[in-house]
């Protein structure tokens, strides 16, 4: 099987790296190409061409996703896939531009340095080529979350959208504090703090781009600096309360 991978930043590495394919970059930055190249063994080609591949892969930034499809759809022979980390909008790009073709999305729920994790996959309009290419994901460690392309954005606004709101505002607000006086709690949101800023910028601006989460993050955040003695408690408990009956459906 071949792939041609669209976008050879972080993600496109990655997958190139985690199929078991014979795989070729092409970027609008022919050096990210050539770099994803030298590092999974694979060849750097031309972004404005029109040799067909089994597999299209589109992993471009999320706000070019739908664009990167109608180029490349066409070069598929096969299957189109996308990493862009939204579902609703690239799954109607690839159904309008690849009707033909065995269609999937993917999410990576990970940063490639936290490779193998969970992927969320919608198989659209799977057959064997998408097959295979997931059974390659699965053996490598990852584990295949089945969900609709509407779960998973819906979903997104919380896993993604509020939680990096959430960790920014606390890394944007956190004064600086002399050594040894870290709680348990505190130690482990700093942690948290450093490894999303250790992302790109433009990843995480995107995805606010996308999903909206931090608009309830902010309202939270105003209603306990508000709060007075008992209504802080009461939202306190209101927390703990939506915690514990998530876990009770776990
Ligand atoms: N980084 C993560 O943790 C992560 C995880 C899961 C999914 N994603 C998603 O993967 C996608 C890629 O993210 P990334 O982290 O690899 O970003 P990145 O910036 O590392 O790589 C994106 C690459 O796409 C290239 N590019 C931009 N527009 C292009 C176009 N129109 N045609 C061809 N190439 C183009 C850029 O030059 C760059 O090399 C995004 O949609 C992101 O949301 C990222
Ligand atoms: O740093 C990690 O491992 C991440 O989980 C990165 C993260 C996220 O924080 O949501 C960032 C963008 C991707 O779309 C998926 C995951």
């Amino acid at each position: 099987m071949d792939v041609l991978i669209v976008g050879a930043g972080a993600m496109g590495t990655w997958f190139g790296d985690a199929v078991d394919a014979e795989v070729a970059f092409a970027d609008v930055d022919p050096a990210a190409a050539t770099a994803a190249a030298n590092t999974v063994g694979g060849e750097a080609v031309p972004l404005e061409d029109d040799t067909t591949y089994d597999v299209v892969c589109i992993a471009v930034p999320l706000s070019h996703a739908d664009g990167a499809i109608a180029d490349h759809a066409p070069r598929a022979d096969a299957a189109i896939v996308d990493v862009s980390g939204a579902m609703v909008d690239p799954l109607a790009a690839m159904a309008r531009h690849a009707p033909d073709r065995e269609r999937a999305s993917l999410h990576p729920l990970f940063a490639p340095e936290r490779a193998p994790g969970s992927i969320a996959v919608v198989r659209e309009d799977a057959g064997p080529t998408i097959e295979t290419l997931l059974a390659a994901l699965k053996d490598r460690g990852n584990e295949l979350v089945e969900t609709t392309p509407q779960e998973h954005d819906e979903a997104m606004k919380t896993v993604q959208s509020a939680t990096h709101a959430a960790v920014l505002a606390f890394a944007l607000s956190a004064e600086d504090v002399p050594e040894g006086f870290e709680t348990p709690v505190y130690e482990e949101l700093r942690a948290l703090a450093r490894q999303v800023t250790a992302g790109t910028p433009r990843v995480y601006a995107d995805i606010q781009e996308a999903f909206d989460g931090a608009e309830a993050v902010a309202d939270a955040a105003r209603a306990l600096a508000e709060a007075d003695h008992d209504e802080f408690e009461t939202l306190y408990a209101e927390a703990a309360r939506k915690l514990r009956e998530e876990a009770d459906q776990e």
